[in-house]
């Protein structure tokens, strides 16, 4: 299950965090920049304010890429007894040696190593995190008035990052600037973490106060290890986790009709040998029938967000070359169909560039068992291409 890590400044806050129901109390001071340290006396006061009730990182500031520096910083924070330590890593040609210094502190510690993706990142120091010891990587941003996560790092290369990190054994986290509907998207691509910071202070900028409610929000968007019986309400995409089908749901609500419509993308796509090796443009049109699970919806729980489609359609093609159109439309309609509250859905694959008009196949199918069983994050083993920004 993903885990919601929430970035706090001190045990006044953690408090809160706590209270709304955060899996990770991530201590940081915003003022002073993306991964801004705060004194070991406030890491040490909330480690004890939290009393074991869930685990406590800390960030090492925002520091040059000096080995020296990086490791006495490391080391402090990791003295204070938190369970993980944070390091920033700026693109640097001392990234690998600050990597290395950091591997006798790995030994006795637990380190997330933080890229950013609005840097650049070099994804091949996942390799070399794993060699030193290091428990996780997560992916942020550095500048927190420069856009969210995913106008760097577009979903169709998150698999890229998530399944080099899962295959190096290493634990694996979302963040930067986050908002609530980014959650829905990013969920399937099964990230261990989502990190946040500016959600969580609802009107406030990210150096303002963190907000109850601002935060049970992003809570109660993240699946629990445990059905959420929070307002009464069935979390279906916990069900879908599990791999079932929302027969309880109320079905005097009905259905309603999402699709996306004219989206174009290119794609490597075609039997013929003349395409092969480039791409040629082709429209997608989805349609769904979803069932309605409240009947006044509020927040991203009650919707299936079209995002969620546009960001399987984008994935599926960065997985490589399809031969047929008809493949390409089973691949989104069972993409679509993965959430349970989908009933039906009709997939459009038009090749925009073989004739006057477009050729192509449309496709209707409806949810079945193996896809109700099928699990919730099917875009994950795809975005093979995906490997940097
Ligand atoms: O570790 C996660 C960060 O604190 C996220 O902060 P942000 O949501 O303001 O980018």
């Amino acid at each position: 299950m993903t885990k919601m890590l929430a970035s706090v400044t001190g045990p006044e806050e953690a408090a809160i965090a706590l209270a709304a129901g955060a899996d990770i109390i991530d201590l940081k001071d915003p003022s002073t920049g993306a991964l801004g340290a705060l004194a070991p006396a406030t890491i040490r006061e909330t480690i004890k304010a939290v009393a074991g009730r869930r685990p406590v990182s800390a960030v090492c500031g925002d520091l040059p890429m000096q080995p020296d520096r990086i490791r006495s910083a490391a080391e402090e924070i990791a003295e204070t007894g938190v369970s993980y330590v944070k390091v920033g890593f700026f693109p640097s040609d001392q990234a690998e040696a600050c990597a290395a210094a950091l591997a006798p502190l790995a030994k006795r510690a637990k380190i997330i190593a933080v890229l950013f993706a609005d840097l650049s990142p070099d994804l091949a120091l996942i390799d070399v995190f794993q060699r030193h010891g290091f428990n996780g990587v997560m992916m942020d941003t550095a500048n927190k008035s420069g856009g969210r996560l995913l106008d760097h790092l577009p979903p169709q290369y998150i698999p890229g990052f998530i399944n080099l990190a899962k295959a190096s054994g290493l634990m694996c986290g979302l963040a930067g600037s986050l908002e609530a509907p980014d959650v829905p998207r990013l969920l399937p691509f099964l990230p261990d973490f989502l990190g946040f910071r500016g959600a969580l202070c609802g009107a406030d900028s990210r150096t303002g106060q963190i907000d109850l409610e601002a935060t049970r929000l992003i809570r109660s968007l993240i699946p629990e290890e445990q059905p959420s019986a929070r307002d009464g309400q069935v979390d279906y995409r916990l069900l879908a986790a599990r791999g079932y089908s929302p027969d309880s749901a109320d079905q005097s609500l009905k259905t309603n009709r999402i699709f996306v419509r004219d989206f174009v993308l290119p794609v490597e796509i075609g039997a013929y040998s003349f395409e092969h090796g480039h791409t040629q443009k082709v429209r997608f049109d989805v349609t769904a029938d979803v069932l309605r699970t409240v009947s006044n919806p509020e927040d991203m729980r009650h919707v299936l967000s079209y995002d969620i489609i546009m960001d399987g359609i984008r994935a599926i093609v960065a997985s490589g070359h399809v031969q047929l159109a008809e493949a390409l439309a089973e691949q989104v309609a069972a993409h679509v169909l993965v959430d349970p509250r989908v009933v039906k859905v009709w997939v459009r694959v038009e090749k925009l560039e073989l004739g006057a008009g477009g050729v192509g196949v449309e496709i209707e199918r409806v949810r079945s068992k193996e896809q109700a069983a099928a699990k919730w994050p099917s875009i994950s083993d795809t975005g093979k291409k995906g490997s940097s920004a």
